[in-house]
């Protein structure tokens, strides 16, 4: 299988470099020309706690994503891992344009990676013969220069949302989507298949939704947010907020998500999430597809989600020179 890895950034190259560590056929593709040197100057390196795997120089395959239509004509690949944040989907779009002259472009497979709403329809809407597969994953990948560290080992679920469903060849894209996980699996992920991924792209909304803007505002690790009452009380309210919007658009979620938001922030204690890790980096968060998410759901049914409002608004204020 040919895997084709766009965004080799921390989740990119975590499950890239995995996957060719594990002999399969993979292809980086970066947003600039110097990172995809800097890649084969300098190979990969993934730390877990087992220890580090090492892809050498001579053995990476990176080159910058205006490259990728072009190079696609004569070799496609059989899947894209798309791991490029929400706020680049845009200039993903952009590039890719070209594929849709492909002969072969209903043989276009992507799983997205993003955390947030918005991309498959986007996607889907630019691409559309594309197959597109949602990847909910669990797995925390931080990178540095071209190591990548991997916060202990995760789950990951890939499946057709609703986007990408009724549009005919489902036997095709569900047996794609096997093989793409089997794949993984051989990689050393532990990764299935999943018939209620939107359910799942909801309840990872909604604990992105919560745990993000409060640790991005207040700029504590995801399990500070339990340490005080008033913490708590802003997240209970986000949650109650977002959960009405749920209801009103038929989404079932577990009983007990509250504790399960809870329980995440104990597991991922030490974490800085990422709209805080975005603010302090200087980079474009993606509240506008978690939080502004859920407020334009909830404007569709006129409800009041003041609290994911106004932490939309701060957040977006935040000064584009970060803070420190
Ligand atoms: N990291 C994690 O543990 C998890 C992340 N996610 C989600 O996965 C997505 C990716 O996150 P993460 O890996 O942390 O992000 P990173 O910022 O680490 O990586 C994104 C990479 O994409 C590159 N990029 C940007 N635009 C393009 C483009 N048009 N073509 C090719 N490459 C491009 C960036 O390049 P440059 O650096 O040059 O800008 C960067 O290397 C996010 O939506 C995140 O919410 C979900 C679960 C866990
Ligand atoms: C689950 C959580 C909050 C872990 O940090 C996350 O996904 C993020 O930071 O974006």
């Amino acid at each position: 299988m040919n895997i084709d890895v766009v965004g080799a950034g921390s989740l990119g190259l975590l499950f890239g470099g995995k996957l060719q560590a594990a002999g399969i056929d993979v292809r980086f593709w970066t947003r600039t020309l110097e990172q995809a040197e800097k890649l084969q100057h300098s190979g990969i390196v993934i730390t877990e706690r087992s220890g580090d795997t090492y892809i050498k120089p001579e053995a990476v395959q990176a080159k910058p994503v205006s490259e990728l239509a072009e190079i696609w004509r004569e070799a496609p690949g059989d899947w894209m891992l798309l791991t490029v944040k929400q706020t680049h989907m845009h200039d993903f779009i952009d590039q890719m344009q070209s594929l849709k002259e492909l002969k072969d472009r209903q043989h276009v497979r992507i799983a997205c990676y993003q955390n947030g709403l918005g991309h498959l329809d986007m996607l889907q809407s630019a691409l559309p013969d594309a197959i597109l597969c949602s990847a909910i994953t669990t797995e925390g990948a931080k990178r540095e220069v071209s190591r990548v560290y991997r916060a202990g080992a995760g789950e990951t679920h890939l499946g057709l949302s609703v986007t990408s469903k009724n549009r005919g060849r489902d036997t095709e894209r569900e047996q794609s989507i096997i093989t793409l996980a089997e794949v993984m699996r051989q990689a050393g992920f532990d990764c299935t298949v999943s018939n209620e991924i939107d359910k799942l792209i909801f309840r990872k909304l909604l604990i992105n939704a919560v745990i993000n803007p409060l640790t991005a505002i207040w700029r504590i690790p995801n399990g500070e947010l339990l340490q005080r009452t008033e913490r708590l009380n802003m997240m209970k309210q986000l949650y109650d907020e977002a959960m009405a919007v749920y209801k009103a658009m038929g989404i079932q979620m577990d009983e007990d998500l509250w504790e399960q938001v809870m329980s995440v922030c104990r597991s991922t204690a030490s974490n800085t999430s990422s709209m805080l890790a975005d603010i302090l980096h200087k980079h474009t968060t993606e509240v506008e597809s978690i939080n502004g998410s859920i407020v334009k759901m909830a404007k569709q049914f006129n409800l009041n989600v003041s609290a994911h409002e106004t932490l939309l608004h701060l957040i977006q204020g935040m000064p584009s020179e970060g803070v420190s």
